[in-house]
């Protein structure tokens, strides 16, 4: 049998659904419609190419993106599609560029930091694309401390401006997207200045080039600074460093929706939180969490097909050798991460319902679930972010040594990927806002009674005391008794890192020596939230034969697999006993077994094109062998059997004459 002939075999073990399967990972029948049509587009046209790719220099792969994403606008007009279809179609095309940022950042940071008169005048001209813009906020020296910003936004009263100034070398803005080469607007994060007092980071729109030849305009210095990890990915992007000297823009381009400054230069406060200054990073990581569905559900996709076609001993009497698929450990590492990218895909559709309904509550000034959707976005890109990114180092691993050429598909993907642990929020710093706000939550408990994706702590007395009642291996698919183990587990965890935090002088000295364990506390409480949004998904309605099966094995799985991996929270916060941990593990075992007769057809599920995959591996067909061959034959050292260099390094030493003391 060939590969081919091995994918064929597996999809017709399938025992649910695929096509409705499709449509429950893409959320709806209309939201499948929408990114299957942008998918076949992208991969139907000769333009979206990106084989490649990974042979360009850096200035090739920076105007093959200019020349793509020009032509995915010009598709966006002639075919009239809408923003949701275009966020898909640049999806699809898989290249960081400058609309990245334009449409995730510069257009959010208008529409929720900028009042209703400065939205009319820039919103329509960033939408049309008759403006550029990137969102310029870290600097060389800081990117995590927004208050330690140096930039300054000084206002001159006289001509009724700010004056945007780099006072240091770091507080050269350094990274934003597009900056470098493209943009020709930033919302350019400042310290505002006025009459020497200093009044907070604030958001200003400045006008970095020259709408008529693109120069950047006097007193700016633009640049680009420098490749980045990875060859063919991320350097499609032109991150940027700034430099402003005295630049003078007119006072209503500072977004004044938070506060404003009037004409006589009075700082006046509105009656909204100043972290709403942070609004665009809270969109943009609940962004983040539906990417890293995607991506893991790439990597998955790409691992699982090719261990179903790679086989390695097994063979007895000259027989066919064992599919790496079938092997116990090979599926304890692929099947969890499978569980893992539609829990992920679950958790980003509710954090999403969840995004809308505070963007909902903050036009109409209710700013009450803002700490909560805070925390949770940035405790979701965490854990997310984190796990994606480990998830395909392991898909790599998974598929041996082919994992590790750029045809698999992988070592790319996971260049692109890895910077999402640092971007929007590095993941550690973003832990630690969900401590604070756990550990308020749990020192407020007397007062207040927690509620939201927190209400679990108003048990928290309860749930420090109340122990595991789980007796077999079965009493694990019990819905009830996976949620419990993780809420306590969390629970004991947050209240165990307070109780210790009043031991110390100051609130201040404990949170930074017990850091680390409330860090760990943090990702037990998120742990809580995506375990729970998976069960609560599966309480719905979900059509399609074998669907829900197939999803409530996913379930248990992804929970039962942390609740192995983290086992040690479980065992020491006391809730389990080493007997029931060891019975989860049993449980585990026999739920890869469940999900191994489905495991191509989940990965199809996702609907990915070979287009998208880009991976020699992971192909649909699975005529992996003949295509590796293929692909290796066109690397360009293949150009001819003798490549250049050897008659003049390599046969000088071959024909070299040696004296006999070197022999
Ligand atoms: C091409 C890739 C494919 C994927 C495409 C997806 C789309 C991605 C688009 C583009 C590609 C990526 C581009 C990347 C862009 C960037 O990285 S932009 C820069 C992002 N920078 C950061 O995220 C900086 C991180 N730092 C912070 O957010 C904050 O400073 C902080 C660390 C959270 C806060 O520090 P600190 O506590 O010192 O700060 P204060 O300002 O004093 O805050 C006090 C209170 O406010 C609460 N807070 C903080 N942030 C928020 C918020 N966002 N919303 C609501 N509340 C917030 C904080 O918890 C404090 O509350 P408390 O006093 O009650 O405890
Ligand atoms: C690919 C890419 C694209 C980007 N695009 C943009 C963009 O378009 N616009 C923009 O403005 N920025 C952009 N950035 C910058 C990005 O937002 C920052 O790099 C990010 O916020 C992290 O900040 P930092 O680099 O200062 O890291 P640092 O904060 O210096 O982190 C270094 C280490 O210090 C630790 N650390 C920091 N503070 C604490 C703390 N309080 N407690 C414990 N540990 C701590 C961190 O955990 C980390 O281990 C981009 C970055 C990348 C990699």
């Amino acid at each position: 049998m060939e590969g081919v002939d091995y994918l064929r075999d597996e999809r017709s073990k399938a025992q649910f659904d695929v096509e409705t399967m499709k449509v429950a990972w893409a959320g709806s029948p209309e939201a499948f419609l929408v990114c299957d049509r942008m998918a076949k587009l992208v991969a139907n046209d000769p333009v979206f190419e990106k084989f490649s790719k990974p042979m360009l220099g850096r200035k090739e792969l920076f105007k093959n993106t200019l020349r793509k994403t020009a032509h995915a606008w010009k598709l966006v007009n002639d075919l009239h599609l809408t923003e949701e279809e275009a966020k898909w179609l640049r999806h699809y095309i898989d290249e960081p560029s400058y609309t990245d940022l334009q449409w995730e950042m510069f257009v959010p940071a208008l529409e929720g930091q900028g009042t209703e008169e400065q939205k009319k005048k820039w919103v329509p001209l960033a939408k049309t694309m008759q403006i550029i813009g990137t969102y310029a906020q870290t600097e060389l020296g800081h990117g995590s401390n927004v208050q330690g910003l140096e930039t300054t936004a000084t206002f001159d009263r006289q001509s009724d401006e700010f004056v945007i100034h780099s006072p240091t070398l770091t507080s050269s803005k350094w990274w934003p997207g597009g900056l470098a080469k493209v943009t020709t607007h930033a919302i350019v994060y400042a310290r505002l200045i006025i009459d020497g007092h200093f009044y907070g980071v604030h958001g200003f729109i400045v006008q970095l080039r020259s709408l008529e030849d693109h120069s950047p305009l006097p007193g700016i210095t633009l640049g680009d600074i420098g490749m980045k990890f990875g060859h063919g990915t991320y350097n499609t992007m032109d991150n940027g460093v700034a430099r402003f000297d005295r630049v003078r823009i007119p006072r209503d381009q500072m977004l004044m929706r938070v506060s404003q400054v009037t004409k006589e230069g009075k700082y006046m406060k509105s009656n909204v939180p100043r972290q709403l200054g942070y609004a665009t990073m809270v969109s943009v990581r609940q962004t983040i969490v539906s990417d890293a569905s995607k991506a893991l559900s790439r990597a998955v996709c790409i691992a699982t097909r090719y261990s179903a076609i790679r086989r390695q001993f097994g063979s007895r009497d000259g027989g066919p050798e064992t599919q790496v698929l079938d092997y116990k450990t090979q599926q304890s590492r692929l099947f969890p991460l499978v569980a893992s990218a539609f829990a992920f895909r679950f958790a980003s559709d509710w954090l999403k319902l969840l995004y809308t309904d505070v963007k909902q509550r903050l036009e109409v000034n209710d700013f009450s679930t803002l700490p909560e959707v805070h925390a949770c976005t940035a405790g979701f890109k965490s854990l997310t972010t984190a796990a994606t990114a480990e998830g395909i180092e392991e898909c790599r691993k998974l598929c041996g040594g082919h994992g590790y050429l750029i045809s698999s598909g992988l070592p790319e993907l996971f260049a692109f990927y890895v910077p999402a642990c640092t971007y929007e929020g590095e993941n550690v710093v973003m832990l630690l806002q969900v401590a604070r706000f756990l550990v308020k939550t749990v020192s407020d408990l007397g007062n207040k009674q927690p509620v939201g994706t927190a209400a679990y702590l108003g048990r928290a007395s309860l749930l420090v005391q109340k122990n595991c009642v789980v007796q077999t291996a079965e009493d694990w698919l019990n819905p009830i008794a996976i949620l419990e183990a993780f809420e306590a587990r969390a629970a004991r965890m947050a209240v165990g890192c307070c109780q210790r935090l009043a031991e110390f002088k100051s609130p201040e000295e404990g949170f930074a020596e017990l850091s680390s364990d409330l860090a760990e506390a943090s990702l037990a409480h998120c742990q809580v939230i995506v375990v729970s949004t998976f069960i609560r998904r599966l309480q719905q309605d979900i059509p399609g034969r074998g669907v829900k099966q197939a999803l409530e094995v996913l379930c248990n799985v992804y929970a039962l697999f942390l609740l192995h991996k983290h086992q040690g929270d479980f065992l020491a916060t006391g809730y389990l006993t080493p007997k029931q941990a060891s019975l989860a593990n049993d449980q585990l075992r026999t739920l890869y077994s469940k999900v191994r007769p489905n495991a191509i057809a989940l990965v199809d599920s996702f609907n990915h094109t070979d287009h998208y995959l880009s991976s020699v591996l992971g192909r649909y067909d699975g005529n992996v062998y003949p295509k590796l061959y293929e692909a290796a034959l066109k690397d360009p050292l293949n150009d001819s059997d003798i490549a250049d260099g050897i008659h003049q390094y390599v046969q000088p030493i071959l024909k070299q004459k040696l004296h006999s003391s070197k022999l």
